[in-house]
């Protein structure tokens, strides 16, 4: 092994350690404490472990965690309705709606019925559009949280040559806008790509953000890139049920010269992003001024 591990559960206490310190502030010098919803429904088993521990870290940080839990066959009307009283709740300051929602539900309709100010997750259409022209927005939490590891591990990426794989809307289109706003020459590459070997081959920054367990193999990877790996895959092997990435670690990590493992790697630093946008929305929401170094 020759890469060097980018350890994104440290990193990402470390940022829920500068939260904390920001709420701690707001409390004793304004008597704000900053609120976070989710909002999830149905039972799919993955999305309620990521629920709890999110409720836990939030909790931990000092904020104030709300949950609201519905059931799968819940109508539109309901969940609107839910977050039209979220909106309206001046003691909430962050609402998320964990995706993705039972079919009969139209996620557009839904993310962009929350307040744009509350859109923690960066998903309303007007955070989409501030991004995309580089004024002041809430940013996704998973591209947010590569950014800030990128940042920590490069300082400048001015120049580079980044790679994206995948173009969905909550992390690779948000991840190439962050790239491309840090003066990254960006690429986006999906399933209809010609020659991803190549394309990926030319990378300084390689985002993996597709689904496919292992899909990256190393000899795609020039020497010395930096690998983010921001699947999340459950697969079984040798009996077992594991956890893996979008590349191969093994062999990934050989050739690069930084990796973000899977677990804690990309995974952590969203929960922590996900805190940090909590904090920013609630000083916005009272004219205060904004953390330092938890926004892009
Ligand atoms: N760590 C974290 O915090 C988070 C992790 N994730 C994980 O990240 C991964 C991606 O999530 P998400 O963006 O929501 O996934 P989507 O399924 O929405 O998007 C996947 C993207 O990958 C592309 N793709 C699929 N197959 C290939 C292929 N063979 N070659 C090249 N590109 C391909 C698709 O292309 P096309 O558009 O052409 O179909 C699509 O753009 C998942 O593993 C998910 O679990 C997601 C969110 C947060
Ligand atoms: N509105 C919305 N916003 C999201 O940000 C969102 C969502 N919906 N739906 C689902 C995906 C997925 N996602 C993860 C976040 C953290 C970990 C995480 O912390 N993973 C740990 C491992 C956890 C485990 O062991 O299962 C790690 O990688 O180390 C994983 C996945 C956020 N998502």
């Amino acid at each position: 092994m020759s890469a060097q591990i980018i350890d994104g559960k440290a990193f990402a206490a470390k940022v829920r350690g500068q939260v904390a310190e920001h709420v701690t502030a707001l409390k004793a010098e304004h008597g704000i404490t900053p609120g976070l919803a989710v909002v999830l429904v149905g039972e799919d088993p993955a999305s309620q472990v990521y629920v709890r521990s999110k409720g836990k870290m939030t909790n931990e940080v000092g904020m104030k965690s709300v949950e609201h839990k519905l059931d799968e066959n819940t109508s539109e009307a309901d969940l609107l309705a839910v977050i039209d009283q979220l909106n309206k709740d001046a003691s909430i300051h962050g609402i998320l709606v964990q995706l993705p929602l039972p079919k009969h539900l139209d996620e557009d309709l839904v993310i962009n019925s929350i307040d744009p100010a509350k859109d923690v997750d960066g998903f309303h259409i007007s955070n989409v559009g501030l991004l995309g022209t580089g004024q002041k927005s809430m940013v996704p939490c998973t591209p947010l949280g590569c950014l800030m590891m990128l940042r920590d591990h490069h300082g400048s990426l001015s120049g580079m040559n980044a790679v994206v794989i995948g173009r969905s809307n909550i992390v690779g289109k948000p991840m190439a806008q962050l790239l491309l706003g840090d003066s990254c020459t960006v690429t986006i590459a999906h399933s209809r790509t010609k020659d991803l070997p190549e394309v990926v081959g030319r990378a300084d920054i390689v985002v993996a953000a597709v689904g496919r367990p292992e899909m990256v193999p190393g000899d795609w990877i020039k020497k010395g890139a930096t690998v983010i790996d921001v699947g999340i895959n459950r697969i079984e092997r040798d009996g077992k049920n594991k956890l893996v990435g979008d590349v191969d670690f093994a062999s990934c990590s050989e050739v690069a010269g930084a990796i973000t493992p899977v677990p804690g790697g990309v995974g952590p630093m969203t929960i922590a992003c996900l805190l940090a946008n909590t904090v920013t929305a609630c000083c916005r929401a009272n004219g205060l001024a904004e953390p330092e170094g938890l926004t892009a």
